[in-house]
């Protein structure tokens, strides 16, 4: 069994997550972090009933995950906050599950090397769900063979989403960026912009769309789209959960979905 923490617990991943721990065989709920609702049950805000685990404050971290026993920390919150809050973490010897997006390249590469430092196993995802890292695979095999067409990624997100474009958007640009040898990226156009050898991303926000990206090749007489739609937060909360089981008893590095799903 993995006895896992998890951060941004009062959110709408991090409840969903709790609720996958819950059911999980091999993963046991230990500790819990957020910003609001410090001090009350993580089960009863999740209103799944009473799991004797304590909203704690980030700022007793280091302190609740060493009492706790906490092998592996599950963090779904905001980039500003992973960037502080996962190196702490793997500071204490505990291995991370990162699902936030939205890191610029320097917030990425400083949770990597405090991994490495620190001899811990993490895994940073911009998606957890099966059908999009096997999305990921398609694009990289479609790329090959497509190379002279126009490339547009357009998601959709629901409308409390605050990063743009989103983590998979961005994750799908680069598999392909890496198999075309490197990519320019333009996010939206406006005003004369005349259309060059770039990648195209386009972010929509609207209602309580989950996730939907689709990739457009756009050719001379044809096209090819390739789309991913999530009907539930739940094929991210259980990928979550499935990558900590893993993670927790892998050896150190930084790991991908890839390994853990065997793709
Ligand atoms: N990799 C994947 O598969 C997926 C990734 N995501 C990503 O996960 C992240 C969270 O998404 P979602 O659950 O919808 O967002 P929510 O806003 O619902 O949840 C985030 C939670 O983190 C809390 N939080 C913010 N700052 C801190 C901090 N410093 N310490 C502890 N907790 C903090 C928030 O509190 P407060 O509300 O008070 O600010 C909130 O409760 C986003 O980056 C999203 O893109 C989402 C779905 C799937
Ligand atoms: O914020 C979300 O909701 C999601 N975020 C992730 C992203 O930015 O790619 C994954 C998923 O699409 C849902």
């Amino acid at each position: 069994m993995i006895n896992a923490g998890v951060t941004g617990a009062s959110g709408r991943m991090g409840k969903l997550i709790i609720e996958n721990i819950l059911r999980s065989e091999d993963v046991c709920l230990t500790s819990a972090f957020d910003l609001a609702n410090i001090g009350k049950d993580v089960g009863e805000v999740a209103q799944i009933g009473t799991l004797n685990v304590p909203i704690s404050d980030v700022s007793d971290m280091e302190s609740v995950l060493k009492e706790t026993g906490t092998q592996v920390l599950i963090d779904f919150t905001i980039a500003n906050a992973t960037v502080v809050n996962a190196p702490r973490a793997a500071a204490s010897g505990v291995s991370l599950v990162i699902g936030t997006t939205g890191f610029t390249p320097e917030q990425k590469k400083a949770i990597e090397d405090s991994i490495v430092e620190n001899n811990v196993a993490g895994i940073i995802s911009p998606n957890y769900s099966v059908g999009v890292n096997v999305f990921f695979r398609i694009l990289k095999e479609a790329a090959k063979y497509l190379s002279d067409t126009d490339i547009e990624i357009i998601e959709a997100h629901h409308n409390q989403k605050k990063d743009a474009p989103s983590g998979t958007a961005k994750g799908a640009a680069e598999v392909i960026s890496d198999v075309l040898g490197g990519k320019d990226y333009v996010y939206g156009r406006e005003g004369l912009a005349p259309r060059g050898k770039e990648i195209g991303i386009h972010a929509v926000r609207g209602g309580d769309i989950v996730g939907d990206h689709t990739v457009l090749f756009a050719g001379d007489g044809e096209r090819i789209e390739i789309k991913h739609q999530a009907h539930s937060r739940q094929a991210f909360a259980g990928g979550a959960v499935k990558a900590a089981a893993w993670i927790g008893s892998a050896g150190p590095g930084i790991y991908t979905m890839q390994d853990i799903l065997g793709l």
